[in-house]
């Protein structure tokens, strides 16, 4: 194969153990250079002569290595966690950092199976008390799975794989993750819960599969771990930090849980006495150094995963899985652009304001996007396509898992049960001051009747909301764009017509249109030291409907009883982050009915 057109064979340097069947595709065409044990300042002083770099975990792809790699085109993980890589100076450097997102996955699913059956049935204690030549049969009395409910938090890929896997075991299985594909989880005989309390509630082994983001961090505190019985035991072969290491410590010295079985540590390798050490140390604890990857299988899947898109890429051609790859190519770039960034932020908006991910309860959706005006003339909107399914799954993804472009966006929102029809219109936007707007539109899902689908859909109605409510919610999922100097704006949010630049975090608050209402969205946010850089306020959309105030004060949603009260929606643009508790703090307010907090 001819790279580059080249005479002189680019060069690639891999500084940890790769599975050499990977390596052995690079060998005819690139020079391939093995250097395991090399410092980091050793690294630094070689790392410009090479074209591409094949990292596991261990190395550190710093901003200043990076920088230091000149001819640098490809960092290739090979593995999914990026965490060591520093991907926005890749991206402002122009190198692409691949990884493999389904390479090592079964060897991640079995490796829970491991730890479930090594902590049900005391493996780790009982060997290591047999090699210290005691014969301790009676302590070593342990449980048996099958019968028990499997609690699967993140039923993703590896998720899905621990849940077919633990099924064959013969374990009842409920999973909480709202955003999982229902179709999968019916077929893998999984229940989907509408709360995550249930799933601590049901959980007899929880195991964890989320992805390590800002909302999952800690996601599993003393508060969680109170609400699971103290015959459960914990799984932990996702990343450190999902489950905070100091409440789980204290919860099994005081016998509120009964065993964990963790594989990551927020600390690794972990430092003598620190919690992550005092986890692994402890009795009720079977702990593996990150090893949910390390099987021979996996190890020759992800090399040879990555060392087929290292090729691609110093031969031009786009990578399968590239973790910051350009969703757009070259000749297209100047028409559909400012429309790229445009859907990946309404795709955003929606999971961020429309669908909260603490809870289960929204209905599927189907996802209706029309190209109007010039738009609808495009020649491809595959790159509009694409960056839509980016932001839906943005908010909810590691950076690792969201290797989303023009070549693999049909087949993620698939895998994700993410359904989207595209259609044009050329109808009467330039009547509006731009050429061109796109409107997404969310639907009940017909999918919807599914057996797992029903289950979830009767649990959250009779939590809260009726059917029909939920219906109509869904139906008002309406969001319009355009753009204007290549500007991306929004003009419509659900019922109601606006127009603000989606950018930074944004507070949305629905309230009714009465006086007062900014001072107090004001007071609260300067008294948790958020400064307001803009604000829109959008009266209820004409011909929406508006809210009935019923007999008892209670807010009903286009209710026939009582008097009727318009609303409005307050978008303002903060300066911070605003945490949960003031964002719930808002809601209290007299007159204030939703409250949303979004990062675009
Ligand atoms: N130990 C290892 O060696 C090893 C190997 C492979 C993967 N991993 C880790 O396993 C985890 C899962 O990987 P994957 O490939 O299945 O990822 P994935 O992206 O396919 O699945 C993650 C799932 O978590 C769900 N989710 C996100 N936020 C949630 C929340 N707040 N509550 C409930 N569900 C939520 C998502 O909807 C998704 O379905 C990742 O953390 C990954 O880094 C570890
Ligand atoms: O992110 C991954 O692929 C796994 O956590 C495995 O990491 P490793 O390549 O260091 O074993």
């Amino acid at each position: 194969m001819a790279v580059n057109g080249n005479s002189v064979r680019p060069k690639v340097l891999i500084p940890e153990k790769v599975s050499p069947d990977g390596l052995a595709l690079l060998k005819g065409s690139l020079e391939v250079h093995e250097r395991q044990g090399l410092s980091a300042d050793e690294l630094h002083e070689i790392i410009g002569q090479y074209d591409a770099l094949i990292v596991r975990s261990e190395t550190k792809c710093t901003a200043s290595l990076l920088a230091a790699g000149k001819k640098l085109r490809v960092v290739a993980r090979a593995g999914v966690g990026v965490d060591n890589v520093d991907l926005d100076a890749a991206t402002k450097l122009g190198i692409i950092v691949v990884n493999s997102p389904q390479g090592n996955i079964n060897a991640a699913a079995e490796h829970t199976i491991a730890l479930l059956m090594a902590v049900a049935r005391n493996v780790g204690a009982a060997s290591l008390s047999l090699k210290g030549g005691k014969r301790e049969r009676s302590k070593m009395v342990g449980i048996e799975v099958k019968g028990k409910t499997l609690g699967i938090l993140g039923l993703g890929k590896v998720g899905l794989t621990v849940a077919r896997a633990a099924g064959g075991l013969g374990m009842r299985l409920s999973a909480f993750d709202p955003y999982a594909n229902p179709s999968l989880a019916a077929s893998a005989n999984v229940e989907i819960l509408p709360t995550m309390d249930e799933l601590f509630e049901q959980a007899d082994f929880l195991t964890i599969h989320t992805p390590m983001i800002a909302s999952t961090k800690g996601l599993i505190g003393s508060a969680e771990l109170s609400k699971m019985k103290p015959t459960a035991r914990v799984l932990n072969v996702a990343r450190g930090g999902i489950v905070d290491e100091s409440a789980l410590l204290e919860a099994l010295e005081a016998g509120t849980i009964a065993g964990a079985g963790i594989d990551v540590f927020t600390s690794e390798p972990p430092k003598p006495g620190d919690t992550a050490s005092k986890l692994i140390q402890h009795p009720k604890v079977v702990a593996t150094p990150h090893l949910g990857a390390s099987t021979m299988e996996a190890q020759e899947n992800v090399s040879i995963d990555v060392c087929e898109q290292v090729l691609s890429i110093l031969s031009g051609q786009l990578p399968r899985s590239a973790v910051n790859a350009p969703i757009i190519l070259p000749e297209e770039y100047r028409t559909l652009r400012p429309f790229v960034t445009l859907l990946e932020k309404m795709g955003s908006l929606y999971t961020q304001h429309f669908s909260p991910s603490n809870t289960a309860s929204q209905l599927r959706t189907t996802f209706d996007l029309t190209y109007e005006g010039s738009l609808a003339s495009a020649n491809t909107t595959k790159p509009l396509f694409a960056a839509f399914v980016k932001g839906l799954l943005s908010p909810i993804s590691s950076p690792d898992s969201l290797n989303i472009n023009i070549v693999n966006a049909e087949l993620v929102a698939k895998e994700r049960g993410i359904l989207v029809n595209e259609s044009r219109s050329r109808d009467q936007v330039e009547q509006e001051g731009y050429s061109a707007s796109v409107t997404l539109r969310a639907r009940l899902d017909p999918r919807s009747s599914s057996a797992s689908r029903t289950r979830r859909a009767e649990a959250s109605t009779t939590n809260s909301a009726s059917a029909g409510e939920r219906r109509k919610k869904i139906e008002e999922q309406v969001i319009t764009g355009f753009v204007s100097h290549n500007t991306p704006y929004i003009s419509r949010l659900g019922r109601f017509t606006t127009s603000f630049v989606p950018e930074g975090t944004m507070l949305i608050c629905r309230n009714f249109d009465e006086p007062g209402k900014i001072g107090v969205v004001g007071a609260k946010l300067g008294k948790a030291g958020v400064n307001i850089r803009s604000m829109t306020v959008a009266p209820i959309e004409t011909g929406g409907e508006e809210v009935g105030l019923v007999g008892d004060g209670s807010v009903g949603e286009g209710g026939a009883e009582g008097e009727k009260q318009r609303e409005a929606l307050m978008i303002l643009g903060l300066d911070r982050a605003v945490d949960d508790v003031v964002r719930k703090s808002l809601i209290g307010e007299e007159g204030m009915l939703e409250v949303s907090v979004v990062v675009l």
